[in-house]
């Protein structure tokens, strides 16, 4: 161990107290001593000790008190208590108040070299228990933005930009491009990060549970734009929000006004919005369903997240990232996906974009027998997914229109023409052939 190990000693007996600091110094820990309860707090407070040895009974209080004391001021400190007698009824007390274990006057160095042990050892897993816990209670990875191709490093620069302002954005994108994500990098990025984040789904909620919900009513809770106080209030799918919402989102954003459900008192919005939309507002605008000075208000600074396919370089990335997330959840050892995998993942629609990503590889995870992901584990029908269907009932022209995507997605998977010739068991000057009278652009 290349740390420090650290002892803390509180025992008012001089005697006992040097003759452990000897003992443990001689076992290469650094030792701190303390007379009394004063002194060890005192100290505890200035340093993080690993271990603390404690006897049960000092002169200003019991050793049992001072045990929880100290573990309130470092939750990670191990403590083993000294009791003069080997009773049950001192070792439950001292279990019960959070000892690790105890020792028994008069002190033997090899029992405190083997609990000393014990401790460490025990130590080492539970930090790396902490660690992962931490790790996992990442809200839901949502910090986590995967990916670098150059469209979402070029989306994170703008992004970090917004961010600083505080001001109103709106995110344009399809379905599953992560917008909700985004939405929440902005807020981690600006200036209130610590206030809150509140994410409203327009698109799920009947319209007056809506509005109470955004607004807040007399009967129900203050709603999301008064409780975010200076965070931000996440509008998901604002397209979907009722002409009515619109008039009150209007004033909440020009006025700073909200108005809640029911006729009590306006009061006064300070959070920061951030709507989101995969559908095209300007056209909502002229079909008369969104507002126009609603539009013109959101419209301003505003931020296309490109779908998957504009960003399929960010695919090997996010199909490792979904592969330790899914494993982890699945206690699985499914660690990575075959380069046939990503080659085929590459070439897919991904209409529904990373969120349809994420699902495909938590299948296939679940699917996967090894620890390697391949085609066979991917969901049957990903390749065919977003492919137009045939517009005719003719037998022979539908054949023709299956023939080109499968061709299609065979050369886009393996773009060497006599390595796809032989997947598609076809001569190569036959694949060429197909190639010129189907019209497949390469
Ligand atoms: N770049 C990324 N890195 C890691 N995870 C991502 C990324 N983009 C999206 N995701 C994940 O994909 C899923 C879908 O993202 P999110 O819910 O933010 O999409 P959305 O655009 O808000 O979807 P919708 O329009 O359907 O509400 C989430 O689980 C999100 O964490």
């Amino acid at each position: 161990m290349t740390q420090q190990r650290s002892i803390l000693v509180i025992e008012d007996e001089q005697v006992i107290r040097s003759s452990l600091r000897e003992f443990l110094t001689d076992e290469g820990f650094v030792v701190t001593e303390a007379g009394n309860c004063a002194e060890a707090l005192s100290l505890a407070r200035q340093q993080d000790f690993q271990v603390a040895i404690c006897d049960v009974r000092l002169p200003d209080g019991d050793g049992v008190q001072l045990l929880r004391k100290l573990q309130q001021i470092n939750p990670s400190v191990f403590v083993l208590i000294i009791t003069a007698y080997a009773t049950v009824e001192n070792a439950v007390d001292a279990f019960k108040a959070g000892a690790f274990d105890y020792l028994v006057k008069p002190v033997m160095f090899e029992d405190v070299a083997n609990k000393l042990r014990r401790v460490y050892q025990f130590r080492e897993m539970f930090l790396e228990n902490q660690r992962l816990r931490k790790e996992l209670s990442q809200p839901q990875q949502f910090d986590l933005i995967v990916g670098s191709s150059q469209p979402l490093k070029e989306l994170q620069t703008a992004i970090a930009k917004i961010a600083v302002t505080h001001s109103n954005v709106l995110l344009v994108g399809e379905t599953g491009t992560g917008k909700e994500l985004f939405a929440r990098a902005i807020h981690l990025a600006g200036p209130k990060k610590d206030e809150k984040f509140i994410a409203v789904n327009c698109a799920t909620r009947p319209s007056e549970l809506l509005e109470s919900e955004l607004f807040g009513s007399d009967a129900g809770g203050p709603g999301a734009l008064r409780s975010a106080g200076d965070g931000t209030v996440f509008l998901d799918e604002i397209s979907h929000l009722p002409m009515g919402a619109q008039t009150r989102l209007l004033r909440a954003i020009e006025f700073k006004e909200g108005t809640p459900s029911g006729g009590s008192a306006p009061y006064k919005v300070s959070a920061r919005i951030i709507a989101s939309t995969s559908q095209e507002l300007l056209r909502l605008v002229g079909e008369g369903t969104f507002q126009e000075d609603l539009f013109y208000r959101l419209d301003g600074v505003k931020v296309r997240i490109p779908p998957l396919r504009e960003r399929i370089d960010d695919v090997p990335e996010l199909v490792d990232h979904f592969i330790a997330k899914h494993s982890r959840a699945m206690g699985k050892r499914v660690t990575s996906a075959s380069s046939d995998t990503i080659r085929l993942l590459m070439a897919a629609q991904w209409k529904g974009n990373v969120r349809q990503l994420d699902n495909a590889i938590e299948r296939a995870v679940l699917m996967c027998d090894g620890t390697q992901i391949e085609p066979k584990d991917l969901p049957p029908d990903l390749m065919g997914l977003g492919q137009p269907l045939p517009d005719t009932d003719d037998l022979r022209s539908a054949l023709r229109h299956y023939e080109k995507l499968h061709i299609a997605r065979v050369l886009k998977q393996w773009p060497d023409k006599r390595e796809a010739a032989k997947r598609l068991k076809l001569g190569l000057s036959s694949l060429y052939r197909k190639i010129e009278e189907l019209g497949l652009e390469l």
